[in-house]
């Protein structure tokens, strides 16, 4: 097995513009699309991954959250679709329905093509640039399976649940397949979902037949992993490692709180926090619900969270009351609502009520807060949770992530203080 690491390179001289770094490789109209969204000087992930992507190489794209690991793989899929072929030629597996949603929203934006929810017609007449299909849990439309035999869309981006099933049902068909990403590899490989990777990789299309990039700003125990991939035939022998190491593991501009409290008063103190900040948007974290409170019928913590705020925001004042937009998202929550919830994302002052998988990966930048109603269940979870904040453009900004815990638990903070090497202000 050979590998190059690259890691962090030294400052260069003269900032080579996205424009640079892909040359002709990707064509102008999709650079002009990403200079008319502002991004015209690569990010150090950008910067290291684009050389290495372009050049067809199987590559981990391994750097902290909110550094621009979408564009880095965007960018080299665009670079070697054909327009004029209807036939997929690239697919993204994402871990929710939601950052499908949002990654397909980056390919529309660089690809200037179509991007078809379920519930648009479908117009093989007027096909424009790159067309996208999303195929994202929950279900897909009689439509989506008559688009991909019509007039297959150049590009899939689904979860991985769904795009195997419609491979295994024959209606999608990967034999013109040149590029396979994963993106948030770590929550695909884990035993739940591990042989759904291994079908799509090694069963349904074959490492030496296409590109394989993945992605993640956590890829644990990552010497193992590149390995496994190997051993397990998912990408090439010569599988690239780019590895951004955090300059600062988080951004300087984002604080780190804790409130001690016991259990029976977390959703008060939630509350009494949430209302004192009065953030303008802010992400609330719960963990997700054991297979014991699911069987024991328990109400989910993001549930209860959203219960308890809206009971409250009904003993608000009207004016008051009307500024906030309580939103949920969590995987057993019915499609149809999940799609209306995300959407708002983007339109006002909201609080979202969500468990880690479900925000993995969202890039929703007007969130300046964010709560953990309990403590995350590892440090790769903190730093998930940490990333939904402080991200472009909000770097100047003051963002701040506050903990509810018990007072037994307090020696986690210290542990965490380690970790991510960042200190932890205590909230009276
Ligand atoms: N070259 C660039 N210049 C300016 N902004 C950029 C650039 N590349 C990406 N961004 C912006 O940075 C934000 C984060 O990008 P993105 O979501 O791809 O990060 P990520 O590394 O995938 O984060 P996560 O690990 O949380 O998924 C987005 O708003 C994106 O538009």
């Amino acid at each position: 097995m050979d590998r190059e690491e690259i890691c962090g390179i030294g400052g260069v001289d003269a900032m080579p513009t996205l424009r640079d770094l892909c040359g002709s490789k990707v064509p102008s109209h999709v650079l002009d699309r990403a200079e008319e969204a502002g991004l015209r000087f690569p990010t150090q992930v950008q910067m290291e991954a684009l050389p290495v992507a372009l050049e067809g190489r199987d590559c981990i794209l391994h750097a902290q959250t909110g550094s621009g690991k979408t564009l880095a793989y965007m960018l080299p899929i665009l670079s070697k679709i054909s327009c004029q072929r209807s036939a997929v030629q690239a697919i993204v597996v994402v871990p929710t329905r939601e950052l499908g949603i949002q990654v397909a929203q980056v390919a529309r934006l660089l690809g200037g093509g179509v991007v078809l929810e379920e519930t648009d017609e479908i117009d093989t007449g007027k096909r424009t640039s790159v067309s996208v299909m999303t195929l994202l849990d929950g279900g897909t439309s009689s439509r989506q399976k008559k688009w991909l035999r019509a007039a297959p869309p150049q590009l899939v981006i689904g979860t991985l649940f769904t795009v195997c099933r419609m491979i295994e049902t024959g209606n999608l068909k990967l034999n013109a397949v040149s590029t396979i990403v994963v993106d948030e590899v770590d929550t695909a490989v884990h035993k739940g979902t591990q042989i759904l990777v291994s079908n799509l990789l090694t069963k349904y299309s074959f490492a030496e037949k296409r590109q394989t990039i993945f992605a993640s700003a956590t890829v644990p125990q990552h010497n193992r992993f590149i390995h496994d991939c190997v051993q397990n035939k998912w990408t090439k022998p010569k599988i690239v490692h780019i590895y951004v190491r955090p300059e600062v593991k988080m951004p300087s501009n984002l604080s780190h709180r804790y409130v001690i409290c016991g259990n029976e008063d977390k959703l008060s103190v939630l509350h009494a926090t949430i209302m004192a900040d009065a953030p303008k948007a802010a992400f609330v974290f719960a963990n997700e619900q054991s297979e014991k409170g699911k069987r024991e019928g328990l109400v989910p913590r993001t549930r209860a969270m959203l219960d308890f705020f809206e009971q409250k925001k009904e003993e608000m004042p009207e004016s008051e009351a009307s500024q906030w937009e309580l939103l949920i998202l969590e995987e057993c929550m019915n499609i149809h609502a999940r799609f209306a919830n995300s959407r708002k994302l983007k339109d006002s002052k909201f609080l979202l009520f969500a468990t880690d998988l479900a925000a993995r990966g969202l890039d929703v930048p007007e969130v300046t807060h964010v709560y953990n109603l309990e403590l995350p269940s590892s440090t790769v979870a903190y730093i998930h949770r940490a990333g939904r904040t402080a991200r472009k453009p909000l770097e100047d900004e003051q963002c701040v992530v506050t903990t509810l815990l018990s007072e037994r638990e307090e020696f986690v903070i210290r542990k965490l203080e380690n970790e991510i090497d960042c200190n932890f202000e205590l909230v009276k």
